[in-house]
């Protein structure tokens, strides 16, 4: 759970240490910014303490420093306060903390449980594997421990790729001064548990941002069904992915959505307008149309040699795009070729699977294998997940990490498409944010054990929401 405003910036270990050097340039102090963050840490652990016992872990780093900083004040404030220190060195900030506490400290190897535990081993500077005494510590403690508030970042997790280098979860984190990606990125953003921000006065400037509540506006009083978008989805061998496409393209705001395939009907709401398309030379004709503002392809559109047929068609139209589902494995590895030199706005949405069939996974966490991706197929790409990367080919990020995990049943992936479609139909350059938002607050609204179908009567709600 991110209880952070919604569109704060998200910054790396290496932007959060430039932010720190233009706050030094700019007249403050280390030791101000680690009080400032000691502080802001200090004032959650005791909220939360209850007057219960607090083990404060020390690591060698400014984290620790931070973490002295904690001990010290809820000693001041009347808490019984022990220190486990990993040793580290007597200069810079960090030095000066340790020597400003002198409160009981022992050894992380001797250190007892305590109900409360303050995690201030390691946080952005965590460069490496954590093994050996540190490790077996830190996860004996953590464990033993009722509740567990974590400095930054829970220890052992890599900063921008959420890694888990052996990490201990913690109860609540409290960020400082900005999200960093391993806060909305698995494995580590489940275990961060509830994520604090705590605004300590560095300036987070980022291309990167956690995803947030977009502005929408209601038609406007001359506007009539094309002004606010014909969304065509293409249907294949699964007609009711497409169908889900489709009503969720209604419901997410287009003005007239024709479903194009073979299905004639089936189920399914009567304002879905349907186009019978045999062949691709059908859907050729029909993509002629200019009034068309949006297509969705990929949903239940079946690996077969019609599909692909179908598929060249859309890629070589000049609407704008959605490609979902079957249609993401029918590009492969040849996704680059065949995308990149597309004119109109392209949207990718794959899973991790899809994502991994067009794409060399080479090194790197889920935000840098998405931005990459993004900027060579110059499209956006919707990496969807319990951590959705939403990923523009001009470097902006919108990241979402707080997505209910009763979205993970079938047909879900096939809203979003629709919602995009319908999102991006009037051209839009937040459309794919805008629709991942729309999607999560619905299945919010949704509650528990909801199926696809459900997620599509939540999105007005959603929309309601916006507006
Ligand atoms: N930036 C900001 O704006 C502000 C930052 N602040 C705070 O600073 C924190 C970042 O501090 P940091 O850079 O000193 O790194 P930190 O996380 O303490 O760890 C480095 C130490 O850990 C060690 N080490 C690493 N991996 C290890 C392993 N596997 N096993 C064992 N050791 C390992 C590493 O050793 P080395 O790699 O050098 O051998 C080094 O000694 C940040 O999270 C926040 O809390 C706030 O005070 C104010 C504003
Ligand atoms: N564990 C999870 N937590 C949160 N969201 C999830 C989880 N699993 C899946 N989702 C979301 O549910 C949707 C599933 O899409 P997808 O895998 O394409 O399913 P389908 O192809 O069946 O429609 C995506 O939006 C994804 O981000
Ligand atoms: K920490």
């Amino acid at each position: 759970m991110i209880r952070v405003p919604r569109g704060t910036p998200v910054l790396t270990a290496e932007q959060m240490r430039a932010a720190e050097q233009a706050c030094f340039d700019a007249g403050v102090s280390q030791e101000e910014l680690m009080e400032r963050a000691g502080t802001a840490v200090a004032r959650e652990a005791a909220r939360f303490a209850f007057g219960r016992p607090v083990l404060v872990l020390a690591g060698p780093g400014n984290n620790g420093g931070d973490a002295y900083v904690v001990a010290r004040l809820l000693r001041q404030w009347g808490h019984d306060v022990i220190v486990a220190a990993l040793g580290g060195k007597e200069a810079g900030a960090a030095g000066m903390m340790r020597s400003r506490w002198d409160g009981e400290t022992v050894t992380l190897d001797d250190a007892e449980p305590r109900p409360v535990l303050v995690d201030g081993l390691f946080g952005t500077g965590m460069s490496r594997a954590l093994e050996g005494e540190a490790r077996k510590a830190l996860h004996r403690l953590s464990q033993a421990a009722a509740f567990v508030l974590a400095i930054d970042l829970p220890s052992g997790f890599a900063t921008d790729s959420g890694e888990d280098l052996g990490g201990a979860p913690a109860t609540a984190t409290v960020a400082l001064g900005a999200l960093k990606p391993a806060h909305l990125l698995m494995p580590a953003l489940e275990r961060c548990g509830t994520v604090l921000h705590a605004d300590i006065g560095i300036p987070g400037e980022s291309d990167i941002c956690s995803l947030s509540r977009p502005h929408l506006v209601a038609p406007a009083r001359d506007s009539h069904k094309y002004s606010r978008g014909l969304v065509l989805v293409v249907e294949g061998e699964m007609p009711g992915a497409a169908r889900l496409s489709a009503r969720a393209a209604l419901h997410g705001g287009a003005g007239y959505v024709m479903l194009a395939g073979q299905g004639g009907g089936g189920n399914g709401p009567d304002a879905l307008v349907h186009r019978s398309v045999e062949s691709a030379d059908d859907l050729q004709h029909l993509l002629g149309d200019d009034r068309i503002s949006a297509v969705v392809i990929g949903p239940g559109l079946g690996r077969g040699e019609r599909s692909q047929a179908l598929l060249g068609v859309a890629i070589a139209c000049e609407h704008r795009l959605v490609i979902d589902g079957d249609a993401l494995t029918l590009l492969g590895r040849d996704a680059e070729r065949r995308i990149s030199g597309r004119t109109a706005e392209t949207v990718l949405t794959p899973h991790e699977g899809e994502f991994g069939r067009m794409f060399d996974d080479g090194d790197g966490g889920k935000l840098d294998r998405t931005v990459s991706a993004a900027r060579r197929i110059c499209a956006t790409i919707v990496h969807k997940g319990p951590d959705t990367v939403i990923a523009h080919p001009d470097g902006r990020v919108v990241m979402s990490g707080d997505s209910s995990p009763w979205l993970s049943t079938a047909g879900t992936g096939d809203v979003l498409a629709g919602l995009c479609g319908a999102r991006m139909a009037k051209g839009n350059a937040h459309a794919a944010a805008e629709a991942v938002w729309l999607h999560t607050r619905a299945a919010a609204l949704a509650g528990p054990a909801f199926c696809a179908d459900d997620l599509i009567g939540r999105i007005p709600d959603a929309i309601g929401e916006c507006v």
